[in-house]
């Protein structure tokens, strides 16, 4: 193993499906193991396109979802009923079925500016007191996860260990809105990070991450490099 190389755990899947089943059922084994123990879970999940199917499958496991907890990893700065709404995206393929009992902390907040409401929600994260249980991030191909875009201005500040903010309102070129972001500490802090990506390119993208180079280029590194345990990547082509 290269010295300066942090390795993941891959977890392979043959395709989609079967990535869906088994991370949904590891996600659900780890919350109720959680459950056990504390009395509580804390999932922080992520937007795009890529967690739909596991979504769907992760609703429907039987365990005690009214002590789950449940919030975002990051939002675009819209109300839930914006097609563009993390919120409404985990509302319509996650909290249903057996899902439906667990709370829900949104990041976006009516009638409050970006950084109004990025400290509402840090707020009522802080007050669980508690870590996250389990931090489920995407990838985009240019590197980023959560909202850690290349070029935001608020990067440095996102990404910073020392960070003492559990949630900041970013901006970067070319996202349509603003968005709401977990940053480095509160992920860092997490007691599982999975990442879950599909295709080969994003695979790419994650090889290229796992070698040296700035955060400023692939984000996504600023957590390859600080997580309290090996980051847990689901993958199928
Ligand atoms: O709000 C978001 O879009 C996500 O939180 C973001 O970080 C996502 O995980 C990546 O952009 C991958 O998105 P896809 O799954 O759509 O490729």
């Amino acid at each position: 193993m290269k010295a300066d190389r942090h390795e993941p755990q891959f977890n392979n899947y043959a395709n989609r499906q079967a990535l869906a089943a088994a991370l949904s059922a590891d996600i659900a084994g780890a919350l109720q193991t959680a459950i056990m123990r504390d009395g509580a879970a804390v999932l922080a999940v992520s937007g795009g396109s890529t967690p739909r199917n596991m979504f769907q499958a992760l609703s429907r496991t039987d365990i005690d979802w009214s002590k789950v907890i449940v919030t975002l990893v990051d939002e675009r700065f819209v109300p839930p009923s914006h097609e563009r709404s993390n919120h409404r995206l985990v509302a319509t393929h996650l909290l249903q079925n057996e899902a439906a009992f667990a709370q829900f902390i949104p990041l976006y907040c009516e009638g409050f500016s970006p950084e109004e409401a990025a400290n509402e929600a840090a707020s009522k994260i802080d007050a669980l007191e508690k870590p996250i249980d389990i931090a489920v991030l995407g990838l985009g191909t240019d590197g980023h996860t959560a909202s850690w875009f290349p070029g935001s201005p608020e990067l440095a500040a996102a990404t910073d260990p020392e960070q003492e903010k559990t949630v900041m309102a970013i901006e970067a070129p070319g996202i349509p809105e603003p968005r709401l972001t977990l940053t480095q500490p509160v992920l860092h802090g997490a007691e599982s990070v999975i990442l879950h990506i599909e295709g080969t390119e994003k695979r790419d993208v994650l090889e290229a991450a796992l070698e040296p180079g700035p955060v400023e280029a692939l984000p996504v590194r600023a957590i390859l490099r600080e997580t309290k345990r090996p980051l847990q990547v689901y993958w199928a082509p």
